[in-house]
């Protein structure tokens, strides 16, 4: 089977969400977490080849990120103090909007509710227009699975208003506040799903979850609901690591965990799941990417805010270059990280034509940011944000550094001298000890640390009257100083060195939520034999790469097993042996469920002269050759991206009559 046809069979083959599942799970790529007690919906765990394939996709994020743009990797803990969180503004605002049915407890969390109403009354109208004939068809499948009560979509046909109304509030719907939800939801006549009930107004419910550090309970902290905050907080270290040079990017993997409202679609939206995160520090003033040349050209599909607040969802294709200079991404530092998060995606086995980034609408994005993309992954659950893109200007660093009092600044030697105007603070620090005694350097710092509109404000204060009044974490009651105490002035200096909070572009991964997007785009069954799964991973990131099958049980057979066994193992080249007695066929039709791109069989003819043959998992195409040559071309393809036709070209076609022996 050629490449093309390959192409046109994945194209023709209907997407069968629940059949899916079923190998996922029958073959253990993961499973619902202490399952044998009932199970806690949105923990998981994964098997063997969930495993291994997620190992690839990190090992594959660490080369593509880490090597290439010479990150500096932390391992950062997850256990969290309150402060840290307090002061990033997670205790305050990291909150979903939930809605509670008071007669049944039921819990629903308000910005999915009235999407998937509102789109369940879309599905509706266009059966009754005729669009498609059977809008409950997944609404069955789930019916079956989860064994519960799915409301049945009803085809009834709305005005064409409605329809376009319904439309415009579905593009929005990620960047609507709490009381805005509990408008439409009155609005619309929202209630629960299933029986029609009215709700409770949304209420905010914060994901973070909270535990004591310590025996005493006095320390209270969270499990970290991000990798970020451990980065930040370490950017002084990395900075004198790095020779105080910059740019420059940290990165983490680990867990983050989030206590999500009504986890549902499997990996997609769970309580524990793995995160890479890069923070790269640039300067505010030159947000130039000098690599950005390299990927300028590179086409994708975006959806900027103004499409979406006019209701449309119609990506626009351009390149990353034209998205830069037309100012549609805010600047190249955040284009060229698109464009990498585009590379990295696509070579781990996502369909690009499945791919966009949308930009976060004004309301949705966080009032610090300058700009932030998602990385969308189209799925059988719609589009799902799998990577976020954020320029989160210095709003980390700012406020960390304000609460520890710990400067996190670049300094950067000035070739020519600048002349700059600053509000400057002196103290008359004799007089501090006798006031303010053990409390004396804790006031001390907190007026150093004012910043420049504070300092101006207080200039003020202490004009109009004479003296300032403060009030300083940890000394109690108001403390007040006249200008024996301070004098604040506006000063013009000549300065060599400047110095500047960092700007921040991070790029955020939810490794589940992609991995699952690449089970289901790999997905597709044989158009022979519907029932015949295949995962198309791409070769370096398969769990498994060859299956070693002996064509039967002789034992003359097994000394060339062991030999080619051998030679993978001393090249790590990863493998399973299959001498399970099944047919070829049947043998080779597991290993399709699990993706493995390889399959090398040993006959009778191998014994006579070493030769083996090696068959191609989508094209089922096979070649016979050495078993030196075989294993070179399985390293080449799988690890030195060299493709099939190129890596086996000098080795003999092989016809077979095995593919579809499955007696
Ligand atoms: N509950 C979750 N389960 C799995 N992955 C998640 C979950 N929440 C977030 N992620 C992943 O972490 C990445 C960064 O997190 P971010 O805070 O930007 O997500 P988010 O905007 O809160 O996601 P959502 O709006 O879908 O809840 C996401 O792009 C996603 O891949």
């Amino acid at each position: 089977m050629s490449v093309e046809e390959v192409q046109k069979n994945r194209a023709a083959s209907v997407f069968n969400r629940e059949q899916l599942e079923s190998i996922l799970r029958g073959r253990f790529f993961y499973a619902p977490a202490f399952d044998s007690y009932g199970g806690v919906s949105g923990l998981y765990d994964y098997g063997p080849p969930g495993c291994a394939f997620q190992a690839n996709v990190v090992d594959a994020w660490r080369k593509h990120f880490i090597l290439e743009e010479d990150m500096l990797e932390v391992d950062c803990t997850m256990l969290t103090p309150y402060e840290v969180l307090k002061t990033s503004g997670h205790v305050d605002k990291f909150s979903d909007w939930m809605c509670r049915d008071l007669k049944t407890g039921e819990i629903f969390r308000a910005d999915h509710l009235v999407e998937e109403v509102l789109e369940a009354r879309l599905k509706g109208d266009k059966e009754a227009r005729g669009i498609v004939e059977d809008a409950n068809a997944e609404v069955d499948a789930d019916k079956k699975k989860r064994k519960k009560k799915v409301k049945q979509i009803k085809a009834i046909k709305l005005d064409d208003d409605v329809v376009e109304e319904y439309e415009s509030v579905l593009a929005k719907i990620d960047g609507y506040s709490g009381e805005q939800l509990g408008e439409l939801m009155v609005k619309y006549d929202i209630g629960n799903p299933v029986t029609g009930e009215p709700l409770e107004p949304p209420k905010a419910f914060n994901l973070m979850f909270e535990t004591a550090i310590g025996p005493s309970g006095q320390l209270k902290g969270y499990l970290r609901p991000e990798t970020a905050q451990g980065q930040f907080l370490n950017f002084n270290k990395l900075l004198e690591f790095n020779n105080s040079k910059t740019p420059f990017a940290s990165a983490s993997i680990g867990k983050s965990f989030r206590n999500e409202i009504s986890p549902r679609a499997g990996l997609l939206r769970v309580r524990e799941f793995l995160m890479a995160e890069i923070e790269h520090f640039v300067d505010p003033l030159d947000k130039s990417h000098p690599k950005f040349d390299e990927v300028k050209d590179i086409k994708l599909a975006f959806l900027p805010r103004d499409v979406q607040e006019a209701g449309k969802t119609e990506p626009i294709v351009t390149t990353v270059g034209e998205a830069v200079n037309s100012k549609m991404v805010d600047n190249e530092t955040l284009g060229y990280f698109i464009a990498r998060i585009y590379l990295f995606l696509i070579k781990i086995g996502v369909d690009k034509t499945k791919l966009r980034f949308r930009q976060h609408m004004a309301n949705e994005m966080a009032h610090y940011a300058a700009d932030c993309w998602d990385g969308e992954l189209q799925t059988s659950y719609g589009w799902i944000e799998c990577v976020g893109c954020a320029d989160r200007s210095a709003y980390d660093l700012t406020v960390h550094s304000k609460k520890t009092k710990e400067k996190m600044v670049v300094r950067q030697k000035l070739d020519t001298p600048i002349e700059v105007t600053k509000w400057e603070i002196d103290l008359t620090k004799k007089l501090f000890g006798p006031k303010f005694r053990k409390d004396a350097p804790k006031v001390e710092a907190f007026l150093l640390n004012l910043s420049q509109e504070e300092l101006e404000a207080k200039s003020e204060e202490l004009k109009r009257n004479g003296k300032i009044v403060i009030e300083v974490e940890g000394v109690e009651g108001a403390a007040e100083l006249d200008d024996k105490f301070i004098t604040i002035e506006k000063r013009t200096k000549v300065e060599h060195v400047r110095e500047y909070v960092p700007n921040v572009i991070e790029p955020s991964f939810g490794i589940g939520r992609i991995i699952y997007s690449v089970f289901e785009h790999s997905y597709w069954n044989r158009p022979e034999d519907a029932a015949r799964g295949v995962l198309s991973f791409p070769p370096l990131v398969a769990p498994s790469k060859v299956l070693l099958v002996p064509l039967s049980n002789h034992k003359d057979l097994q000394p060339v097993t062991k030999e080619v066994s051998k030679i993978l193992r001393k090249e790590q080249i990863p493998f399973k042996v299959d001498d399970s007695g099944v047919s070829i066929g049947k043998r080779y039709a597991r290993n399709d469920e699990l993706g493995t791109p390889f399959g090398v069989t040993i006959d009778f003819e191998s014994v006579r002269d070493n030769s083996v043959t090696l068959r191609e998992r989508d094209s089922t195409k096979q070649v016979r050759g050495s078993i030196e040559e075989i294993i070179k071309a399985i390293r080449d393809i799988t690890y030195n991206g060299v493709s099939w036709d190129e890596g086996t070209k000098n080795l003999k076609p092989f016809v077979s009559q095995t593919e579809n022996d499955n007696e």
